[in-house]
């Protein structure tokens, strides 16, 4: 057996069996976005890491170090987004090389800090080693979520409406760009779509309203592509999913450089990732008011996407034909 064999998600599995040697200090452990730890009668202590490494999540002579510090924080915050949580603090563990400018390093740190500033969550500590090539930023993250604003990736109910908070595909579509940057866009397309990739917004804002609906069931973050995330909640859930195609928003700036690129943009929204909208799950009788509010505060709707079956599987609907979705999704070790 290769780790080529069992890919990431293999692998995790493989490593983690033996994982809960105090099962009185834990509510949810491995498996979810967040851990989810007690913490007093009304709130858990939500608590994950998420790290950056350049070559595999960046390119540093393309995106900025601001913009390298202010998405190692936000991939963070959006794992507690997706617990339904808000972040309270932040541990940075930082590598590089000996070489390396001090005003770059200090700009990635403004990004840093600029982030935490924004959301309420303070700096806690970190590490600091050099590496012998290339930039290493893993951030621990912290939270607190109310026991009631708790949302599982195991509480999608059957007959539930799948909803997503934005736009799929955009970040991979920045990539595209970062990856071949002489497309024939227009540049204020090109500047929209790179900069979902190189610096994408956590939804907290648009959580703190999630939770003030009825009905809210699962929730995840998109970092792998809607197709492993919708996966997830299924298998996690014990349910099925059906996504309907025509109803998966792309933004038009993503349709325009799938045009010009010949690639399909559909392919970015459910396996590209790091787009770091939230898919979710609420009763379908609560879907419409939520959406009322969320587009008179945020100025944009959901988008109702799917349903929850309780037929197992993932499945794509286009033209009342239902086919099964692909898995597949960023994978480490594809
Ligand atoms: N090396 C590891 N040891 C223990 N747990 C891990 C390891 N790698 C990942 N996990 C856990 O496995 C789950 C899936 O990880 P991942 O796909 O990275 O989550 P996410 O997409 O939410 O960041 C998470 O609960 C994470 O904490
Ligand atoms: C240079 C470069 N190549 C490829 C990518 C695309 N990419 C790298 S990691 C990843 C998935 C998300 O990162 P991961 O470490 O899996 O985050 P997690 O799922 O743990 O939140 C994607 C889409 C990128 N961002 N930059
Ligand atoms: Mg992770
Ligand atoms: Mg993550
Ligand atoms: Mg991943």
């Amino acid at each position: 057996m290769n780790l080529k064999d069992i890919g990431e998600f293999g692998f995790i599995k493989r490593v983690t069996k033996d994982s809960i040697f105090n099962p009185s200090e834990i509510i949810v452990g491995i498996g979810d976005d967040c851990a989810v730890l007690p913490l007093d009668e009304k709130n858990y202590l939500l608590a994950s890491c998420d790290m950056l490494i350049e070559n595999v999540h960046f390119l540093k002579n393309k995106s900025t170090p601001y913009q390298i510090g202010y998405k190692s924080v936000a991939v963070n915050f959006s794992d507690i987004a997706a617990m339904g949580g808000y972040p309270t603090g932040v541990m940075i563990s930082i590598g590089f090389p000996k070489e390396n400018s001090l005003e770059e390093i200090e700009q990635v740190y403004q990004g840093i800090s600029d982030i935490c500033k924004k959301y309420n969550a303070n700096i806690v500590g970190g590490d600091t080693v050099s590496t012998k090539d290339g930039l290493v930023i893993n951030v621990s993250v912290f939270g607190k979520v109310k026991k009631e604003h708790l949302h599982l990736r195991s509480e999608a109910k059957i007959d539930d409406i799948v909803f997503t908070t934005g736009n799929l595909g955009d970040s991979a579509a920045g990539l595209e760009i970062v990856l071949n940057n002489d497309l024939l866009l227009e540049e204020q397309s090109k500047e929209k779509l790179l900069l979902k990739h190189y610096q994408p917004e956590p939804c907290l804002k648009e959580v703190e309203l999630l939770n003030q609906a009825r009905g809210l069931h699962a929730l995840n973050d998109i970092s792998d592509g809607l197709a492993s995330e919708a996966r997830e909640i299924a298998e996690a859930s014990n349910v099925g999913i059906e996504i309907y195609e025509d109803k998966i928003p792309l933004s038009n700036e993503a349709k325009e450089l799938a045009l010009i690129t010949k690639k399909n943009p559909l392919e970015w929204a459910l396996y590209g990732g790091e787009d770091f909208q939230l898919v979710g799950t609420i009763h379908k009788d609560d879907f419409e008011k939520l959406n009322t509010t969320y587009e008179k505060v945020f100025n944009r709707s959901l988008y109702n996407i799917g349903k929850v079956t309780k037929e197992k599987g993932v499945f794509l609907i286009k033209d009342n034909q239902r086919t099964q979705l692909k898995a597949g999704g960023y994978n480490h070790f594809a």
